[in-house]
């Protein structure tokens, strides 16, 4: 447990070969011992936390087995606190999605939201076992330094360092890491990528001795505790802001609001509401060809992950303005 996490074979490779492979002739100052690991049920609450667009939502869902949460090459797509799930041998893992922590540059995201967005990072790890603080691999800038200076001092930090496949030059790794160690006494360094399923594996046997020895909190085979019907407005959401590319304010949202099961039938209506007029067309598109799309490729994902038949109605309302109203922010689920 004493060695740092680096992903690797025996054999060093040539720096920039397109291997993800780290050398191992580098030599990492010592690093703090895992807790000792004893036979029996284990059971802990994980928060992975990161600026937005590190690859948090693509690391839960890698671990979980199965989308729980959206991802998107667009910042801040994750607005909720979503619970995913997995239990390994003895141990069960339940993590804590939260969202990239706000900077107050970003204009495009200010207003109400922000400051929901900012109270749940915070609340959502001072009730987990240990954080998974995920950066990109190579990288630490200010938005990085100030999710970091939000973790409680108590808690074990594991450094995620993600997208370990887009770090050009691989030899750098490891005296970037010798960095990061001066910046916080984290618990255990993990280079890797989080679209690679042998890192992502290898990533349950480091967490697993940071988990508590108590009994499961969930059924074994438990994935989320969100409902589907909570996962059918993320589907719709992620097509929603996949197809309209760039063009959507991001304060348009997903409302469900019919979810019915009728034998292997699903009935769901779901309302887009967006800010103003003009966003109303861009989800439209012309002819209605993006809107019936949006509604296609969203029913043909519900259909795999509820093994069932969906039936969906899409809606389309211009609600001006509640981006910045937090009482609306509540009655849309918003905590
Ligand atoms: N090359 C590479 N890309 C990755 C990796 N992990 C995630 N990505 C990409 O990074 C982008 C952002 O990923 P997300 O999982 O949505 O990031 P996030 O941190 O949840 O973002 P927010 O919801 O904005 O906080 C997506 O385009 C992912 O495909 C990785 O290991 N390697």
């Amino acid at each position: 447990m004493n060695t740092p996490p680096i992903p690797g074979d025996e054999t060093p490779p040539a720096p920039d070969s397109g291997d993800t492979t780290v050398p191992e002739t580098y030599e990492l100052p010592p690093i703090p011992p895992a807790p000792v690991v004893v036979e029996g049920q284990r059971c802990g609450l994980l928060a992975i936390v990161g600026r937005p667009n590190v690859g948090k939502s693509t690391l839960l869902n890698a671990l979980v087995g199965q989308k729980i949460s959206i991802t998107s090459r667009k910042a801040q797509t994750t607005r909720h606190r979503i619970t995913g799930i997995r239990t390994v041998g003895a141990s069960q893992f339940v993590f804590v999605d939260t969202p990239g922590f706000q900077t107050t540059h970003l204009k495009r995201h200010s207003g109400a939201m922000n400051k929901t967005l900012n109270r749940t990072v915070t609340s959502s790890v001072a009730d987990v076992d240990a954080v998974l603080f995920m950066v990109e691999a190579g990288r630490f800038g200010l938005d990085d330094a100030k999710v970091l200076a939000l973790l409680p001092p108590d808690k074990p930090v594991i450094l995620v360092a993600n997208k370990l496949d887009a770090l050009r030059r691989r030899a750098d790794i490891l005296p970037w890491l010798k960095t990061m160690q001066e910046r916080h006494a984290f618990a255990q360094y993990v280079p890797m990528s989080a679209t690679t399923a042998a890192d992502v594996e290898r990533l349950f046997a480091i967490v697993e001795p940071y988990l508590p020895e108590q009994p499961w909190f969930y059924e074994e085979d438990a994935l989320t505790d969100r409902s589907d019907r909570f996962l059918a407005s993320e589907i719709v959401r992620e097509k929603l802001f996949r197809l309209t590319g760039d063009e959507l304010p991001y304060s348009s949202t997903v409302v469900i609001d019919k979810f019915e099961e009728e034998g292997n039938l699903r009935r769901i209506a779901a309302t887009i509401v967006v800010e103003r007029d003009a966003h109303k067309g861009m989800v439209i598109g012309e002819g209605g060809e993006r809107l019936k799309r949006i509604g296609t490729e969203s029913r043909q994902e519900l259909e795999r992950l509820l093994d069932a038949k969906v039936f969906l109605e899409l809606w389309v309302k211009v609600r001006s303005g509640w981006a910045d109203d937090e009482a609306h922010l509540r009655s849309y689920g918003y905590e």
